[in-house]
């Protein structure tokens, strides 16, 4: 099946006084219909900015240097604004973090609901909207629709979120960090609805998370981004027992589920991520690398390996840390 949604080489970097800072850096990747693909990395790594950039949503000061991003092989950055509009929020809709930044404080959620379809085309019946608010757990979406944002927890509020979102019938759902505001419960409440929404949602749906366990509870498909870059791209199940970047390695070695045995110590990545904006010669993982060489410091890594993508030197000769 051909991708709904793919991004070909996207490079995007930010004005900052003094110069620029380049957040992606030839990007490539796609989901298609039916599909769960996650992107995860550490903070910084661009994960945001390539979310925004799948929804047309990029902040002031952020420049498309090459690349497209294509909706069922449309290029929408050759789209008029107005069809982008229409684009947004209709055909891609997008979850964000904390849903309280998404809601005008004084006004009820039924009437932002409304508001937010009617600006999107669709004039939708209260009925209809109190069903979609059942559908994601909302208990009595009659008293829900008359409440303000405050009076809701934070996972109610992300349930009516992903409500809003879902009432445009999406082709593709983008949700950015959707349960990182949330406590530890309603973290697996909110993982458990996504999961459940999928069997029937017949789009796709773009993960972005810091957390690897919601990658394995969810995505089908797994995007590991390090300073701009995918540097693995692979099957959920191919990621978590055969890593084949070094960071991805080191990603999955600092997951809280795992302990150094007799410290009781998590494992951290040692070094930081590189400034984005006086990048190394050479690969941008190489300073925190185990296993570096020369090479790895002076020159850049092309993409290698057939059916998942590794941006690494040493991949193909897959020496383990
Ligand atoms: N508006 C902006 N102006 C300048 N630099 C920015 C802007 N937004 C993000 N950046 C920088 O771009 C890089 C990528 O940031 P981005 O937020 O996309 O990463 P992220 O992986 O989503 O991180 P986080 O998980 O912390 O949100 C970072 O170095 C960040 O400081």
């Amino acid at each position: 099946m051909s991708a709904l949604l793919s991004v070909e080489n996207l490079s995007v970097s930010y004005r900052i006084p003094g110069g620029r800072l380049r957040a992606l850096r030839d990007v490539t990747l796609s989901v298609r219909r039916g599909e769960v693909l996650g992107i995860v990395g550490e903070s910084g790594c661009g994960k945001s900015t390539l979310a925004a950039a799948m929804i047309g949503l990029l902040p002031q000061g952020a420049t498309v240097e090459g690349g497209a991003i294509r909706l069922e092989g449309e290029d929408m950055r050759h789209l008029s604004p107005d069809r982008q509009r229409g684009i947004r929020g209709r055909s891609v809709a997008m979850v964000f973090q904390d849903p309280m930044t998404a809601f005008n404080p004084v006004l009820t959620i039924g009437r932002q609901v409304a508001d937010f379809t009617g600006a999107h085309g669709q004039r939708l019946p209260q009925a209809e909207i109190a069903a979609m608010l059942e559908r994601v757990g909302i208990p009595d979406p009659a008293r829900c629709l008359g409440r303000y944002p405050h009076e809701l927890s934070g996972g109610m509020r992300q349930r009516v979120a992903i409500a809003a979102a879902l009432l445009m019938r999406p082709d593709v759902l983008i949700a950015d960090e959707p349960t990182t505001a949330l406590d530890v419960t309603m973290e697996a409440q909110i993982i458990h609805l996504l999961r459940a929404l999928r069997a029937d949602f017949d789009g796709a749906i773009v993960i972005v998370t810091h957390h690897l366990g919601v990658i394995a509870e969810l995505c089908d498909r797994v995007a590991v981004m390090y300073a701009g870059e995918v540097v693995e791209e692979a099957a959920v199940d191919d990621l978590f027992h055969d890593p084949r970047h070094p960071y991805s390695r080191a990603l999955l070695a600092c997951d809280p589920a795992v302990v150094i045995p007799g410290t009781g110590h998590l494992p951290t990545i040692g070094g930081r991520v590189p400034d984005l904006s006086v990048l190394p010669a050479g690969c941008a993982f190489a300073a925190r690398c185990p296993l570096a060489d020369a090479l790895c410091r002076t020159s850049p890594p092309r993409v290698a390996g057939q059916g998942r993508s590794v941006l690494c030197h040493r991949a193909a000769t897959q020496v383990a840390p």
